[in-house]
């Protein structure tokens, strides 16, 4: 020991040094002995302590990581198999992209009510409130349909689903809406209506067996053509929005599908539909909103003071086209990948048939909700709106046996009635 550490450990007592120091080096050893086995001791319990807490720890990480992921795991495919079961004789299971959306949410639950096995996807983005999306889940909920939470840029996602349900049809109506929010935020429309459309046609194509798709397209790739009423024949190369522009490239992109690997397809241009739980964003929504709150309207007018117009579609209307486009469709011939023979590439319009301007829905609405709209009107802003929309329906007439019967003044008294008791208002006043 250096006596610089023996000082430290026998601090010197002056007289009693030499007799009590070698006593005291004993008791000291024995006691130093003691303390440093002690010390050991405590270390081996505390490393094996910490070890513990560390493998806890990550048993709990793993396991939230594996409990908060959306979807996976063995209650997550129960759930995507009772959800597809098909209730009735020669039905079908429908993957529903979009499924928390307005026409998601009314397609479900048309086709689950009939008998066939929906299952629905939808990343519940907030472009507009996602509580009113959380209300259609719940409400889907309560008629056993299940909606994954996933995007359908996931290809991984897709691929599970397909891998755990042999889907017959996607009816894809996951898509980035809205034409005139094309210009604050353009890359989402190219995320959802492109990339988002691609991703799941990849999946499709190489699905076994490949599913018969029908998807949303829209009245607005009509664009700058003022031949009317407009017919799928029309041309439809001068879009006015890229929502609009995204659209047609989603007809051009499903064709391709078509011809290189026999994907059935079929297209619908939805003409501005509306109806209860619709979307907060349309006009028709935000107006009744405005109106009841008492604030302001802006009412868009067209070139030289003429009035926009639009064929604005009820709802269920819309989803009686869907279900005859599913119905119809024609299988798809290729399987992993590879065409076997070809298969069916159409495209529907699915609209009223008789054009309202938009001042007449304003006064439709101020009728239903016996208020007067604070109105101002100015000239339509050059952001991707076009004057008009009229549908030509022959072809789906026809093809789908689809037959609009729902006039703007009956389905707007539909919209209010549903609007007031979901807001909760009570002759005009919210009471929540
Ligand atoms: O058929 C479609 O494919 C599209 O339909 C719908 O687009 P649009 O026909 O533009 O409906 P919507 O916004 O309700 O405006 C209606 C009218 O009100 C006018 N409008 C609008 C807002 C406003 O503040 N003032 C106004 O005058 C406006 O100028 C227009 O004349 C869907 O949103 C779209 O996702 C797509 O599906």
């Amino acid at each position: 020991m250096s006596s610089s550490l023996e000082d430290e450990l026998f601090p010197s007592t002056p007289g009693k040094f030499k007799i009590e120091r070698s006593h005291a080096m004993n008791r000291q050893f024995h006691r130093c002995f003691a303390s440093t086995s002690t010390m050991f001791l405590w270390a081996l319990f505390l490393i094996a302590l910490t070890a513990s807490y560390l493998s806890f720890q990550s048993f709990i990480d793993s396991s939230s990581r594996y409990f908060s992921a959306s979807w996976g795991g063995i209650q997550w495919e129960k759930q995507v198999r009772n959800s597809a079961q098909i209730h009735r004789s020669g039905g079908m299971s429908v993957l529903i992209t979009g499924a928390a959306g307005f026409v998601g949410s009314h397609v479900s639950l048309a086709l689950k009510k009939r008998g066939d096995g929906v299952v629905g996807i939808d990343n519940f983005n907030s472009y507009y409130d996602p509580s009113l999306k959380e209300a259609r889940r719940s409400l889907l909920k309560t008629h056993d349909i299940f909606i994954v939470e996933g995007d359908i840029n996931d290809n991984r996602l897709l691929d599970k689903l397909f891998d755990t349900v042999a889907f017959t049809h996607v009816m894809h109506l996951a898509a980035q809406a809205g034409v005139r929010y094309a210009m604050e935020n353009p890359h989402s429309y190219v995320h959802s209506n492109i990339a988002g459309l691609v991703t799941l046609l990849e999946v499709c194509k190489s699905a076994n067996p490949q599913p018969s798709i029908v998807w949303a397209s829209s009245s607005s790739v009509y664009g700058l053509n003022d031949n009317v009423p407009f017919s799928e024949l029309h041309r439809t190369d001068q879009p006015a929005s890229l929502y609009a522009a995204t659209k047609k490239a989603g007809e051009e992109i499903t064709h391709t599908y078509n011809h290189i690997y026999g994907l059935s397809i079929t297209g619908l241009r939805f003409f501005t539909v509306y109806g209860p739980w619709g979307r907060p964003d349309m006009a028709y929504f935000s107006f009744t909103r405005n109106i009841l709150q008492g604030k302001p309207i802006t009412i868009y007018r067209g070139k030289n003071g003429i009035d926009l117009a639009r064929d604005f579609t009820y709802i269920d209307d819309i989803v009686k086209g869907c279900l005859g486009s599913l119905d119809t469709s024609g299988k798809s011939t290729g399987s992993g990948g590879k065409k076997r023979g070809l298969a069916p590439y159409r495209i529907f319009n699915l609209g009223n048939t008789s054009p309202v301007t938009v001042p007449t829905l304003v006064n439709i609405l101020e009728r239903h909700l016996k208020t007067k709209a604070k109105k101002k009107v100015v000239d339509m802003p050059g952001n991707g709106d076009v004057p008009f929309t009229h549908a030509n329906i022959s072809s789906a007439g026809r093809e789908l046996g689809y037959k609009p019967t729902t006039n703007l003044q009956s389905g707007l008294n539909k919209f209010v009635r549903w609007y007031l008791s979901y807001y909760g208002y009570n002759r005009g006043k919210p009471v929540n």
